[in-house]
């Protein structure tokens, strides 16, 4: 069965990439694809003017949107998804908390799934980051990501997701250490959290757990943006036809 979807943000980075991989398989088409600068196309997919989503999604009837966007705007795409009864893929990140709400608002009239992540490596990062915590008490732990010069929010999602997940097991880790200066020893509290943004890093997410004599380094490398897309068009074929309702990406992958 083929997934018909569309797309927001067509030029943007993701955008791009995602409309490319679903080009490039048979079990999804590019039913539309929007942007703030319409015109051309992209893996031939003409790309038509984001002010008129919400006519499109009625005239196109997609199985699901994909959004990877900027918070702002991926609200007000999810809202056009509400009004127009598609399922919602969101990929954005850096959502404030009333973004949020506004997102689990249109999840009463619509499936949406939003996952900072959409890479299976991702997800198995946070298994054994979640493990590794447990079996390592007590030991200092600090998060680093690293991304491309052209990323707007830091910490990255990602780092924000497995930052909840180590506090969710550890009580003791009550503090969020940003990069440190000056005269800056650790305290025992602390989750150190480093954002590093150069050259066209695709991502990558690392957490260090360090004890006495003991160190232990979990790394993922995202080798490119396709990993992301692909995540994204699996998510989007599994929420189609779903009940309204927030759901995660690891309810995809199970
Ligand atoms: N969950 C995941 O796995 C991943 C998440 N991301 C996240 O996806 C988001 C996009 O990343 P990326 O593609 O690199 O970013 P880009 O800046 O390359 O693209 C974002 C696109 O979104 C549209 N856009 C941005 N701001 C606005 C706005 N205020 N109003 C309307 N449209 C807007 C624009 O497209 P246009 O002009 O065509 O409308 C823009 O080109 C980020 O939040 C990033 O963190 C990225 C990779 C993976
Ligand atoms: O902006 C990006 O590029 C990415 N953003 C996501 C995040 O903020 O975690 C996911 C991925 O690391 C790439």
């Amino acid at each position: 069965m083929t997934t018909r979807i569309a797309v927001t943000g067509a030029t943007g980075r993701m955008g791009r990439e995602v409309i490319e991989a679903a080009g490039e398989d048979d079990r999804f088409e590019v039913a539309v694809a929007v942007s703030r600068s319409p015109g051309g196309a992209i893996a031939g997919v003409e790309v038509r003017d984001a002010a008129d989503l919400p006519a499109l999604l009625a005239d196109h009837d997609p199985d699901a949107l994909v959004d990877f966007t900027g918070p702002e705007s991926s609200v007000e795409r999810v809202a056009a998804c509400a009004e127009a009864g598609v399922p919602a893929v969101v990929g954005t990140t850096g959502f404030t908390e009333e973004q949020l709400a506004a997102l689990s608002e249109a999840a009463a009239d619509v499936p949406v799934l939003r996952a900072s992540n959409f890479s299976r490596g991702i997800a198995a990062l946070r298994r054994a980051v979640r493990e590794a915590v447990v079996a390592l008490p007590g030991y200092d732990v600090e998060v680093t990501e690293t991304h491309h010069d052209g990323k707007r929010d830091a910490p990255s999602g990602t780092a924000l997701t497995i930052l909840d997940d180590i506090e969710a097991e550890r009580d003791d880790l009550e503090e969020r250490t940003y990069g440190r200066e000056g005269d800056a020893p650790r305290s025992p509290g602390e989750v150190g959290v480093h954002a590093r943004r150069a050259g066209d890093v695709a991502g990558e997410h690392e957490v260090l757990l360090a004890g006495e004599d003991n160190v232990l380094e979990l790394t993922h490398r995202a080798g490119s943006r396709r990993v992301f897309a692909a995540g994204a068009l699996d998510a989007a074929a599994w929420l189609a036809g779903r009940e309204p309702g927030r759901y995660d990406f690891t309810e995809v992958l199970e």
